[in-house]
């Protein structure tokens, strides 16, 4: 099952692995023209009612591969308001092909012939909402003619991700879906075929740039929209929580506090203006401090516990006394990671540990990044939380799903830069209700951080250098 903001970002993503989407169209059309050869003998007339969306392109190269049938394609607008370039250029194809074809600008002109097949190829799943004219009265006109009905990736009108139809809906026989069921075709009462379209296994396993279709935002936003974020850490250290703190600005955070002992509260804060620090007596966290870090993290959307906060014994009390007594989304990170798997918590986990961070927590050693996933999977599941395993090959998994990302460099092995994946992940909890998918794009941007970084110091890269270079990793140019 998949849905379609997935179906998208996975098309995306082929599209990076070098799979163009025009192939995957042809891959398509070819599917839907094998389902019109499955219903009808060579001479059938085919009717093809087609969209101005990639729906309308699949069918427009179904027809090429209809040699020895009677076809026309309709397609309901100008060929000028095509939406795509890709559709656009089946059209184009077809009609230099000197194929039968007709432009219907509006409904008053739409009459259907006779057909033994119609194809209905309005709209797919880059649609919600009901059935505009003419696709409304064609979609009438469809299901009253008597011809066999198959319908390209979905039903036109029936919402791919629900099945609900918001108004008129194309009644099908047949439909041929891409990839991967839809969830919406549940409910339809049509004989469904999934058409296998040459989509690489890789481009839904591999984090990808296509992946950051999740990250856009609506126009109408305000402050505290996209998430607002509290790091504890520090101590021992100071810059390790400021990394943090700024990673997680430039991965999108809208405010992000640092709870820090007073002994570096303002060396933390001298690093930067944008950071509001909170500071927490003495020069270790400790259990008098819970209390305090409760009442923060009331206020927040994450809460990131660990960078620079060391190992003694009652920072990491503090750590899974906090997580004992919470409920929210939490990232963890560095040394109090090992207390994670003791805890009984409430708490929406998120760890960031590195493979020997991993074993100290009870978790699997696997030297093939192929067995490490295997056994991520199933230590995730057995702690109940999501984990995201550095390494060349980042794991990211909840148990149930996993995903893999291949960004960055043996440069990053510098210290710091696992402190910014900890500030990234934590922003992108907050942005997105999806965990494993916050962590493996948190992943992704940081290790193509520190791609870009090396093109300007090779390896002579530092941590610092990062941040900025994550906002051009997530916002910076991208297809949409
Ligand atoms: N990987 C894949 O799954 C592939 C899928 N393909 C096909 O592409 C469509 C999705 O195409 P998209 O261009 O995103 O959208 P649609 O064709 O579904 O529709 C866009 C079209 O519809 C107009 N529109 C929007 N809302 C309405 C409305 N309520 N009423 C009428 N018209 C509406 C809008 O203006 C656009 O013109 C997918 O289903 C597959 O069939 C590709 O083949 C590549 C691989
Ligand atoms: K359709």
């Amino acid at each position: 099952m998949i849905t379609s903001e997935r179906m998208a970002a996975v098309d995306a993503n082929a599209e990076a692995l070098g799979v163009p989407r025009k192939q995957l169209m042809e891959s398509s059309g070819n599917a839907v023209a094998q389902a019109v050869r499955d219903v009808a003998e060579p001479g059938a007339r085919v009717v093809v009612v087609a969209g101005r969306g990639n729906n309308g392109g699949d069918a427009f190269v179904a027809a090429r591969f209809l040699d020895g049938y009677d076809v026309s394609a309709h397609l309901l607008g100008r060929a000028e308001t095509i939406t795509t370039d890709i559709a656009r250029e089946n059209w184009t194809a077809l009609q230099q092909g000197e194929y039968e074809i007709e432009e219907v600008r509006d409904s008053t002109q739409l009459s259907l012939p006779e057909a033994d097949v119609i194809v209905d190829a309005m709209l797919g799943t880059g649609v919600t909402g009901a059935l505009r004219e003419p696709a409304a009265s064609a979609a009438e006109a469809i299901n009253t003619s008597s011809g066999t009905v198959v319908a390209v990736d979905i039903p036109s009108g029936i919402d791919a991700d629900t099945g609900e139809a918001a108004g008129a809906a194309v009644e099908a026989d047949h439909v041929v879906t891409f990839h991967d069921e839809k969830p919406g075709l549940d409910s339809v009462d049509a004989d469904v075929t999934v058409a296998d379209i040459g989509i690489p296994a890789a481009a839904e396993l591999f984090v990808e740039r296509g992946d950051l279709r999740s990250l856009s935002r609506e126009p109408e936003s305000h402050k505290g929209d996209h998430g607002t974020v509290l790091v504890v850490g520090g101590g021992p250290y100071s810059g390790a929580p400021a990394l943090s703190a700024q990673a997680a600005f430039r991965a999108g955070a809208d405010l992000v506090y640092v709870a820090t002992p007073e002994s570096v509260a303002d060396a933390v804060a001298g690093y930067s203006e944008n950071l509001i620090v909170e500071a927490l007596p003495g020069d270790r966290l400790a259990p008098v401090h819970v209390d305090t870090l409760l009442a923060l993290a009331e206020d927040v959307d994450a809460v990131l516990v660990g960078p620079g906060l060391g190992d003694a014994e009652g920072s990491l009390d503090a750590v899974g006394e906090f997580l004992g007594q919470f409920d929210g989304r939490v990232v963890v990170d560095a040394d109090p990671l090992r207390t994670v798997p003791g805890v009984e918590t409430d708490a929406d986990l998120v760890c960031t540990p590195h493979q020997g961070e991993l074993a100290a927590m009870g978790g699997p050693r696997e030297e093939d990044w192929r067995d490490r996933a295997d056994a991520v999977e199933t230590f995730a599941e057995d702690i109940g939380a999501t984990l995201l395993v550095k390494g060349a090959h980042d794991i990211v998994s909840n148990g149930e799903r996993t995903r893999v990302n291949r960004t960055g460099n043996p440069g990053m092995t510098v210290g710091g830069t696992g402190d910014v994946l900890a500030g990234i992940t934590a922003a992108l909890v907050t942005a997105l209700d999806d965990p494993v998918q916050a962590a493996g794009i948190a992943a992704y941007a940081n290790g193509r951080a520190g791609d870009l970084a090396v093109e300007d110091h090779g390896y002579g890269l530092v941590a610092t250098e990062l941040p900025p270079l994550v906002a051009d990793a997530l916002w910076g140019d991208r297809d949409e």
